[in-house]
């Protein structure tokens, strides 16, 4: 059988079990994240849209409905703990051969950072004074996790309660449906401060590759001991479920394991700069305008 047919095939069978199983399909689900995304731009010497591919996006669709299926089933089985979705290699998004925004016209900045390095502090600073769009990753994927209709609510509580990363086909799309919509209101150009991400290496390289190539990452460098107290503070005020110790500490591994590659990645492509997080916020800041400075804002 030739593949795309076996592909079809199966992923009607996926379909169909999922329909039969799960609660995530209810037809009232219907205003998904992918629904609210504009269709893409692509630049290049393409044509733009690109002919013969869906502006619906029903690969990411699918994908992630595969992916959330997966991760809902297994969180509602007695196993002890969240096994990670496995990207099916079938259903996987086709590569994309230029991303949607031009470095030219859209400027992208990562933060990164341990949990409680500052991040968002210093985001809030940079905002005030250089006109940046600020958008934290883990601010979007709450906003989507509170949203009622959101077929992917249960999954992300699930996933930041325990300090794991959210399949990223969810926050790739949250990411560039706010861009999309940004970049709009300021006539097809942006500048933004994106918070928390990428925490994953298929994140970093998926992004990079399908949304927007990044300028460079501020990498706020912090001992454990300091971004626990941080937040063990925060938790007093901040309403946050991972906000505790024990996701706290969970949080930590994730970072070190599964974030730090992304760190040293950047790194080894020079397009990182460590800031020393270890002071006051007003001190680091400095330090940040003259990142900023040298990188040209
Ligand atoms: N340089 C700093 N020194 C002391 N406390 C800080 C500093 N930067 C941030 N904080 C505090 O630490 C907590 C975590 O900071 P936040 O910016 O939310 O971190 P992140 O976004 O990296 O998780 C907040 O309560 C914040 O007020
Ligand atoms: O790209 C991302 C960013 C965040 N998160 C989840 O959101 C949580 C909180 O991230 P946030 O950046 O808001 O807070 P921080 O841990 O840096 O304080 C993380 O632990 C992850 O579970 C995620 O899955 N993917």
């Amino acid at each position: 059988m030739p593949l795309h047919r076996t592909v079809r095939s199966s992923q009607a069978a996926l379909r169909n079990q999922f329909n039969a199983k799960s609660r995530l399909t209810h037809p009232r689900a219907r205003d998904s994240i992918f629904q609210l995304s504009t269709p893409r731009r692509t630049y290049g010497s393409g044509p733009n849209p690109t002919p013969g591919r869906s502006p619906l996006k029903v690969w990411p669709f699918i994908a992630i409905t595969l992916v959330g299926t997966g991760s809902y089933t297994l969180m509602k089985s007695p196993m002890p703990a969240i096994a990670p979705p496995k990207s099916h290699p079938q259903i996987s998004s086709p590569a994309k051969d230029t991303p949607t925004f031009s470095p030219d016209n859209v400027s992208v900045i990562f933060v990164l950072g341990g949990p409680g390095s500052g991040k968002g502090t210093q985001c809030e600073k940079i905002v005030r004074d250089y006109g940046f769009t600020h958008l934290s990753a883990g601010d979007l994927l709450r906003a989507e996790q509170d949203r009622p209709d959101s077929e992917f609510g249960n999954m992300i509580k699930e996933y930041i309660r325990d300090g794991k990363i959210v399949p990223m086909e969810v926050t790739v799309q949250l990411l560039e449906n706010a861009m999309t919509e940004d970049i709009k209101q300021h006539d097809g150009k942006g500048k933004f401060l994106i918070d928390g991400f990428p925490r994953k290496m298929d994140q970093a390289l998926h992004f990079e590759a399908s949304v927007c190539p990044s300028k460079s990452t501020l990498f706020f460098d912090c001992p454990e001991d300091v971004m626990l107290a941080r937040l063990l503070n925060r938790g007093k005020t901040s309403g946050r479920t991972d906000d505790n110790e024990e996701s706290i500490k969970k949080r930590f591994k994730t970072f070190v394991d599964t974030s730090m590659p992304v760190v040293d990645y950047f790194e080894t492509k020079g397009k990182l700069v460590k800031i020393l997080a270890v002071r006051s916020p007003d001190e680091v800041y400095q330090e940040v305008r003259r990142v900023l400075r040298s990188l040209g804002f």
